[in-house]
This record gives C-alpha cells, sequence and structure tokens, in this order.
C-alpha cells in the first residue's frame, strides 16, 4: 500500500531480507521497509513481533543473522568503523524510560554525545546542551536536574533532547508516550510533529499508541508474522483484511482514539 508518489520520495533507511533469531525464536525473517526522508513512521505489532529489536539493529545496537541495513546510504552492518561513526552522528535514539546516566544532570547527559566532537568548546557545547533542553520542551531549570529529580515525561524529553544533541537527520523513539496521561501524552506528540516539520527529522517511531498514529504518523508499518505485514496510512490500515490489523485498527479503543481525533479537529460542516 504504497502511497502514489513513493517512488520519487528518498529513501533514508533501506532494509532487506533481515533475519533476526535468538536461540531457536525467530524473530523477523525476510522483513522488507524503507522509510523516507522526513516521514513520520509508527512501527506496531503486537507484543513480541519485535518492534524494539528493529528499532536496535537499524541503530546497529543488535547484529542480525541475515540481511543488509542501510541508513542515509551507509551499509550500517558491514561498514568500517568510521562510515559507522559517521552514520551514528546522524541519528539519535529515545528509549523508553530515557536511559540517562543517573550520576549526571540533564545537561550532562545531552553532553554526552556532544564529546565525540573533538575541539568543541565546553561553553559552547553548554550552551547547545541547553538549547537542546529548550527544544524538548523542558523549562531552562530542568538542565541542573537529576533524571531522579524530573518527572516521568520530563525525563522523556530530557532523552529526547540527548537523542537530538547532534542535530541528526533520523531519530529512533522506543514507546515514547508510554506511562504518560493524556494530556502528557498529546503534547508530547504534538513536540515531535514539530521538530519533524521544522527540522526535517525524520522519526521512525515504536508504539502502541493509537491516539499517536492518528495525531502524527504520516505511514505506519505494521509487523507481523515475522516481517512487515503491510505499509500505509491510517485510512491504508482500515482496510486491510488480517485479523490482528483488523482488530487493532477497528476495536473499542480504535474507536475512542478516532473519537479523540474527530474531536481535535472541531464540529463537521454539513
Ligand atoms: N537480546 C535478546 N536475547 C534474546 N531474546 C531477545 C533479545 N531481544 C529481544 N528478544 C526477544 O525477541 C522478541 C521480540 O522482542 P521485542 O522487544 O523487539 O518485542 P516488541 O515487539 O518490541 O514487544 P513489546 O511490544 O512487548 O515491547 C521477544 O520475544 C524478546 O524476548
Amino acid at each position: 500500500m504504497n502511497q502514489p508518489n513513493d517512488t520519487d520520495r528518498e529513501v533514508v533507511i533501506s532494509i532487506r531480507g533481515l533475519r533476526n533469531q535468538f536461540g531457536s525464536q525467530v524473530v523477523h525473517d525476510n522483513l522488507d521497509l524503507d522509510i523516507y526522508r522526513g516521514e513520520i513512521i509508527g512501527i506496531v505489532g503486537g507484543s513480541g513481533t519485535g518492534k524494539s529489536v528493529l528499532l536496535r539493529t537499524i541503530a546497529g545496537l543488535n547484529r542480525p543473522k541475515a540481511g543488509s541495513v542501510e541508513v542515509l546510504g551507509i551499509d550500517v552492518l558491514n561498514a568500517h568503523q568510521d562510515g559507522r561513526a559517521d552514520a551514528g552522528v546522524n541519528w539519535g535514539v529515545m528509549f523508553q524510560d530515557g536511559a540517562l546516566f543517573s550520576s549526571l544532570t540533564v545537561r550532562e547527559n545531552v553532553e554526552v554525545p556532544m564529546r565525540t566532537v573533538d575541539g568543541l568548546d565546553p561553553q559552547l557545547r553548554r550552551a547547545l546542551a541547553d538549547l537542546k533542553i529548550s527544544m524538548a520542551g523542558l523549562p531552562y531549570f530542568a538542565g541542573d536536574k537529576y533524571p531522579s529529580e524530573l518527572s516521568g515525561g520530563m525525563r522523556k524529553r530530557a532523552g529526547l533532547a540527548r537523542a537530538l544533541a547532534l542535530d541528526p537527520q533520523i531519530v529512533f523513539l522506543d514507546e515514547p508516550t508510554a506511562g504518560l496521561d493524556p494530556i502528557g501524552a498529546a503534547d508530547f506528540d504534538q513536540l515531535i510533529l514539530g521538530l519533524s516539520r521544522s527540522l526535517g527529522l525524520t522519526v521512525f517511531l515504536v508504539t502502541h499508541d493509537l491516539d499517536t498514529l492518528h495525531a502524527i504518523c504520516d505511514r505506519i508499518a505494521v509487523l507481523a508474522e515475522k516481517r512487515v505485514l503491510v505499509t500505509g496510512t491510517m485510512q491504508d490500515m482500515l482496510t486491510v483484511d488480517h485479523p490482528w490489523v483488523h482488530e487493532y485498527f477497528h476495536g473499542v479503543r480504535a474507536r475512542a482514539a478516532l473519537d479523540t481525533k474527530a474531536a481535535a479537529s472541531g464540529p463537521t460542516k454539513d
């Protein structure tokens, strides 16, 4: 279910024939996926279908058994060290709980990736970290706080600030709205949408959150049967004849998410 102009779009992540296996458990088998520049793609699938493993594989944190993963033209599985480093600075990862270093302040956490940049003046590094902290929607004083002093939502924003540290072209977000209240989740969605549109960021978003899919995702990729079963818009998903996909996009929670979206769009004209 490709969009009509998919062939004209720049592919920034290309996955072919991916196989991930742990012991006898095959998680992905012959998985293919293309991701386009500037899009927000939501990765959905039942529990254990390998959404996080896919994220980790693309980000070079998990070595697959077979297949190819190209990010921004670099073969990340076989790139020599320099090539891998080049690709690495072009993406940032935000894990579910922010995965911050507890012994460092938020600012110091955001500065960690920046320390890989040779010759960066410490004062400038600090100022850049403060910029990322405010881009992630945190108040100015958050930079001096330790992760334990922040709410869960603020920790996620701090994790996002760190993912943005090196001005990446792609960000990987693992269930960014999990554990947030509905208002906090909606705010986070809008933050991601704003960053993607203003910076041209490509966003790879693992989520279970139907509101997020409705609110900000340009495309959705469904993981099932060890591969990407289908990709397309939310509208496309409603027509997919597969038991899990049908239940997910037509179930009670899906209807509630549709109602939320309709309410957010305001009254329709007759
Ligand atoms: N390092 C690992 N070693 C062994 N098994 C693993 C490893 N990483 C993931 N798995 C297994 O791979 C499967 C897919 O895991 P993954 O975390 O990607 O699922 P998921 O789709 O993100 O699930 P959920 O929606 O519940 O978060 C699971 O059965 C998990 O136990």
